[in-house]
């Protein structure tokens, strides 16, 4: 509901990204080394779950996020995290990650994340999401995204930054960028 009460606003999202677009030449000075999980609440269960498997030094990270993975401040910094522990141990080579959710990878950023948030949350939420995208990227491990459902959007950054893809061979499973269709533009970085 929150999700199309967002996208009916256009307004909500375009305020957003004249914001964040102000602060776009300096996104990479934002960026914290590390996230600090201030704001996960422990009472809620994992949105992350991470298999490692010493005998093969690769990781499955499974995106446990109902209903659809969408990459809140919550689920970012928990993935996050999640990836630096990893990288830290030395044993650890490889990273699959994919999603624990029927026929969806990651439906992208949080909209309910962008719509009516202070400008403080939006900071920290874009922070998250720059966060999210370098880490993967410049990650030592050989990242792997196994893409078994629909992944828009953010989704598709994040498997963009990984260093393979492989999606389920499936004609209703979609992938791209679409902020145009929902009035974002995305910013310098
Ligand atoms: C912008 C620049 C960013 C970074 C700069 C760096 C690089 C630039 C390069 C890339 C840019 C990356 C861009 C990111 C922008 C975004 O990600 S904006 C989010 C865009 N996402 C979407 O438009 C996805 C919309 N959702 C869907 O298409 C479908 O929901 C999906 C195919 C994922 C699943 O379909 P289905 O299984 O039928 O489920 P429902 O549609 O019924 O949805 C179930 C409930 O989930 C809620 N929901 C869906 N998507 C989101 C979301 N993104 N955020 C929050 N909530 C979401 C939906 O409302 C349903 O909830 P309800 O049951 O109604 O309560």
């Amino acid at each position: 509901m929150a999700l199309r009460a967002a996208l009916r606003s256009r307004s909500g999202l375009s305020g957003l990204l004249s914001q964040r677009s102000s602060c776009s030449s300096d996104i990479r000075m934002c960026v914290s080394p590390l996230l600090v999980p201030q704001e996960r609440n422990y009472s809620t269960p994992p949105k992350i779950r991470v298999e490692f498997d010493q005998s093969t030094g690769v990781a499955v990270m499974h995106m446990q996020s109902p209903p659809v993975n969408s990459l809140s401040l919550d689920f970012l910094t928990e993935l996050c995290i999640s990836v630096e522990k990893l990288e830290m141990d030395k044993s650890c080579r490889g990273l699959i990650i994919t999603s624990a959710q029927p026929k969806v990878f990651s439906a992208g950023l949080d909209i309910t994340e962008m719509y009516g948030k202070s400008p403080e949350h939006c900071g920290a939420f874009w922070r998250s999401v720059q966060e999210m995208w370098l880490k993967l990227y410049g990650s030592n491990m050989v990242t792997i995204a196994a893409i078994n459902g629909s992944s828009p959007a953010g989704g598709c950054l994040m498997a963009m930054t990984c260093d393979y893809r492989i999606m389920a061979d499936n004609p209703r499973y979609n992938i791209g960028l679409n902020e145009t269709q929902l009035g974002i533009v995305a910013p310098f970085w």
